[in-house]
């Protein structure tokens, strides 16, 4: 699904008027609609304090017409005006007009007025900015946020979090409402996605309002929302007649003494994503444990016990994942150097691997084209330097990748994938996967499916999607705590299975 920033999705509001010829406020007596409906559906005529806050635009616009429409259903509601600016809005105006013909009067809340009481009870509707907000709210509707927040009750925003805009951070974050609930408009908002700025919308929902379909698909993004959906045309199915040479045959190359167990993880990630053959690289102490942990995995070890210190591999691989558990030896430096100029095969650079180039900047020019790198916040941050914002962040890492021609996955909670000045924003996956040697898994999966034949992006992207599910079906049978990256492992079959179940409606209608 794509993220339209604010100004397409004026665009799209635009286009959706003029191709249905219908009036602005056609469009939003529809928005306002499906908030209706969806709080009826749950609220089923409940006697609870509604207490509305609504802006002087469009945003303000839903809500009075929100407000209508409970009233009309007989809830108890209280309009509040926060009246920031002269400049009303048409469709503002007009369904004030509205409400006061219903005999709803609203308080008007301006620089000068008392803070509103409201009760941990309350039900709070947040319409004061949409996405127009293009400013720090003045103090006096920054205080009001901030009394909205202290006051515990449930706040339902329309769109978005009043105070948070869409495209930037927040310009004073104790301006911006903590949304118990919002409900967003046909898109989704990248805001909801990042780390700096996703708590402010800790659960979210779109409300389908018909925007222009045509438009919508013709327009390009910056970043796209990656769902089944998406993932499914990805999928390379696997042919009768193969055999494991057409799966290809990847190499695992990490370990250091004490920490063999990485490579165990991600060669047993790499073989369940349906790679041919395995090979791990590791020094000579991890020999043993591997062979026994692992059957199925080949083993090549180097000349030392404890660290990698020359990376030899007697045959072509189809695909390389390096790095985990690696250390960063001034031996393994070295090897990695002389590989990284060596390699063709199309390659995963995680963990050590990243900090080694951090740390060796010369090296950079070396990483193969195409590459995959995996960093956490904190390789990255080695890598491109500090950011101020999640923003800045994602541009500066976009030049990274562009500058070298790479694809770098930002690990978080939301995984995103940067590939040729695009972001691929993964939804699945859960804070049980917030555990050693979760990423170490990661590694493996995208080299098997690299040495499958997936392209670098596509690799990327299926294989992110199908970590995070593979830990969210783990989640669901251990639990958040008890989740391992080893059980992350033993779910990528059940993940797969996932992706072609049947939703139970379909499975009714088209049983077998
Ligand atoms: N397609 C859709 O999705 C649909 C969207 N709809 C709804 O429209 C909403 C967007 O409405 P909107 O454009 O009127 O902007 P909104 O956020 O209400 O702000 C109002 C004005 O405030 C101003 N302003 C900005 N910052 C400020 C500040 N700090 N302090 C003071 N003033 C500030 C700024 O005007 P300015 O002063 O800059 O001229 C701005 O224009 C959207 O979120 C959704 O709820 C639906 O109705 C229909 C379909
Ligand atoms: N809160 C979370 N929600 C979803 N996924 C998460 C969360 N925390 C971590 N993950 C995922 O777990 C993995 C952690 O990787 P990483 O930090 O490299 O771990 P390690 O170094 O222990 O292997 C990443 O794929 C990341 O996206
Ligand atoms: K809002």
């Amino acid at each position: 699904m794509k993220i339209f920033s604010s100004h397409q999705i004026y665009q799209a509001d635009k286009s959706t008027i003029q191709k249905e010829q219908i009036t602005s406020d056609a469009l939003m007596e529809r928005a306002a609609t499906q908030l209706f409906e969806w709080m009826h559906a749950r609220l089923r005529g409940t006697q609870v304090n509604i207490k509305l806050f609504c802006g002087i635009g469009n945003n303000g616009g839903d809500g009075l017409v929100l407000a209508r429409k409970l009233h009309e259903h007989g809830y108890s509601i209280h309009v509040f005006v926060v009246n920031y600016s002269d400049k009303r809005s048409e469709d503002f105006l007009l369904n004030l007009e509205r409400l006061k013909d219903g005999k709803v009067w609203p308080d008007f809340i301006n620089n000068d007025s008392g803070l509103p009481n409201i009760s941990e009870s309350d039900i709070v509707v947040d319409a004061i900015f949409g996405i127009g907000l293009n400013r720090v709210p003045d103090d006096w509707v920054g205080n009001l946020i901030a009394h909205i927040n202290a006051s515990n009750a449930f706040t339902l925003s329309v769109d978005v979090p009043s105070g948070l805009p869409v495209d930037r951070s927040p310009w004073e974050p104790s301006y911006v409402i903590r949304s118990s609930y919002v409900l967003s408009f046909q898109l989704p908002k990248l805001i909801f996605f990042l780390p700096e700025t996703g708590a402010y919308a800790n659960q979210w929902e779109l409300l389908d309002i018909g925007l222009d379909a045509e438009f919508i698909a013709k327009t390009e993004t910056d970043f796209e929302l990656i769902g089944r959906p998406e993932i499914l045309p990805k999928y390379r199915p696997r042919s009768k007649f193969s055999h494991k040479g057409t799966y290809g045959h990847a190499v695992i190359i990490g370990g250091s003494y004490g920490k063999i167990g990485a490579v165990q993880l991600a060669c047993n990630a790499c073989l369940s994503v349906g790679c041919g053959l395995v090979t791990a690289v590791v020094p000579k102490c991890g020999y043993h444990s591997l062979q026994t942990a692992v059957p199925e995995a080949m083993v090549l070890t180097g000349s030392r016990d404890k660290i990698i210190s020359r990376i030899e591999i007697p045959f072509s691989p189809t695909a390389v994942g390096i790095g985990v558990g690696m250390g960063k030896d001034e031996d393994t430096v070295q090897a990695l150097a002389v590989y990284l100029k060596g390699s063709g095969a199309p390659m995963v650079i995680d963990a050590d691997a990243l900090n080694i180039l951090s740390e060796n900047r010369d090296l950079l020019k070396d990483i193969p084209e195409m590459s995959i790198l995996t960093p956490h916040p904190k390789e990255l941050e080695r890598l491109i330097g500090p950011w101020t914002s999640d923003f800045e962040m994602l541009d500066k890492a976009k030049s990274f990748a562009d500058r070298y021609n790479l694809v770098v996955v930002i690990k978080g909670a939301h995984t995103i994938t940067l590939y040729n000045g695009k972001g691929y924003v993964n939804t699945t996956g859960n804070p049980g996967m917030a555990t050693a040697g979760s990423g170490d898994v990661l590694t493996g999966m995208v080299a098997g499916l690299l040495a499958q034949g997936y392209p670098p992006a596509e690799a990327a992207i299926f294989g992110v999607y199908l970590h995070g599910l593979a830990g969210d079906i783990g989640a669901s049978k251990n639990g958040y705590e008890a989740l391992k990256a080893s059980i992350i492992v033993d779910n990528i079959g059940s993940a797969y299975s996932e992706l072609f179940r049947k939703p139970e409606a379909e499975q009714k209608e088209n049983p077998r």
